[in-house]
């Protein structure tokens, strides 16, 4: 299933949990205020930040508004946010849409035309645009161009409108989806990645600066670890241990505050929660360690399939809990020792 960034109902369950990647609840607006605005502020992706320092670096010199530029990678990792960097880096407005937004060709054909020179026009999930508004967009980035509509039905005419030149910057979760034109259109394509542990500590220690918190210790690092490589879910599990820190008259929070604040929401030590435990369980105690089919499996958690397959199983599988195999979902070692328990049996025998 896939996250619709307007209405965030793409996923059900996904949206009640703390450990999801796509927003929950007001997100979008308390995301707002712990976005960097410029590329010194934005932590980490040491290699994607000086590509597009180049990039921009270069745009500048030339005194062109810089090639499109696509961002692809889960959610949650900062896409939105580079999109707006992008815009202050080179001090110009940034119009947001989002694919689904956009409902018919005719919809981005007024924003296209409404755009100034060297404007940023973001759009989101730009794999869910409507095909004739693709086409639509095809032209508009190559030629700088878009046929507008006058009339309709058979006395309809098309009048060719020019546009002065703009950057669209793209972002999507799924960039296979893209089709290879589309693809081919962008100047520089940026891969996000998830983050490591050091990175995200320290992407903690600067929200907890902007949000007035003092972190003591390993605080940070015990936030760190269990936000499953996400700067989405690590701001999220600083506010809740704020929460913790104003409901009980902290000055400052440490390492065990932390640890009892995120226990409190049912986040283990390794960012797993409940539903990825309710996985684990099953897979180990009713299946003795796999392999089991993805429908049994989350029909014995109580979870739509599609909520086990895209919400739990990718963190499971990274992190290396889980394999998928062709016969089904099987438990690893690793698995079995989170959960405390023994393995029956080298799950290698079983491929
Ligand atoms: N590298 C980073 N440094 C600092 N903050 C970051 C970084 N990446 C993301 N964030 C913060 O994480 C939150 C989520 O980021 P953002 O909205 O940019 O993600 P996204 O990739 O666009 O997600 P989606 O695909 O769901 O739209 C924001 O508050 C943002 O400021």
């Amino acid at each position: 299933m896939e996250y619709d960034a307007q209405t965030n109902t793409g996923a059900n369950e996904e949206s009640l949990r703390m450990v999801s990647a796509a927003p929950i609840g007001n997100e979008p607006v308390s995301d707002e205020e712990l976005r960097p605005h410029a590329l010194d502020g934005f932590i980490g992706q040491p290699l994607l930040k000086a590509q597009l320092q180049l990039f921009l670096d270069a745009a500048r010199k030339r005194e062109v508004p810089p090639d499109h530029i696509l961002l692809a990678g889960p959610p949650g990792l900062g896409k939105t946010t580079l999109a707006m960097i992008v815009a202050n880096e080179l001090g110009v407005p940034i119009r947001v849409t989002s694919g689904p937004a956009i409902q018919h060709a005719g919809d981005l054909a007024s924003i296209l035309s409404s755009l100034d020179a060297g404007e940023v026009l973001f759009i989101d999930e730009i794999h869910r645009l409507p095909r004739p508004a693709e086409e639509l967009l095809y032209i508009a980035m190559e030629d700088f161009r878009v046929d507008v509509m006058v009339g309709k039905g058979p006395g309809a005419t098309s009048i060719p409108l020019t546009l002065p030149r703009f950057t669209v910057i793209g972002a999507t979760t799924r960039e296979g989806m893209l089709p290879s034109p589309l693809r081919a259109r962008f100047g520089f394509t940026a891969h996000l990645d998830f983050y490591p542990h050091e990175e995200l500590e320290k992407l903690i220690e600067r929200s907890a600066d902007v949000l007035g918190v003092k972190l003591d210790g390993q605080a940070a690092h015990e936030m760190a670890v269990r936000s499953r490589g996400t700067p989405r879910i690590a701001n999220r599990l600083l506010r809740r241990v704020r929460d913790w820190a104003i409901v009980h008259d902290l000055d400052s929070v440490g390492p065990d505050d932390v640890k009892s604040a995120l226990e409190l929401y049912q986040i283990d030590a390794e960012g797993l929660d409940r539903l990825d435990i309710a996985v684990l369980n099953a897979i180990v105690t009713h299946f003795n360690g796999g392999p089991v089919g993805l429908n049994t499996l989350s029909a014995i958690v109580g979870e739509e399939s599609e909520t086990v397959e895209t919400v739990c199983e990718p963190y499971l599988v990274r992190e290396g809990f889980l394999v998928r195999t062709p016969k089904g979902r099987v438990a690893t070692d690793k698995a079995w020792a989170h959960l405390g328990l023994t393995p029956r049996e080298d799950v290698s025998k079983l491929f």
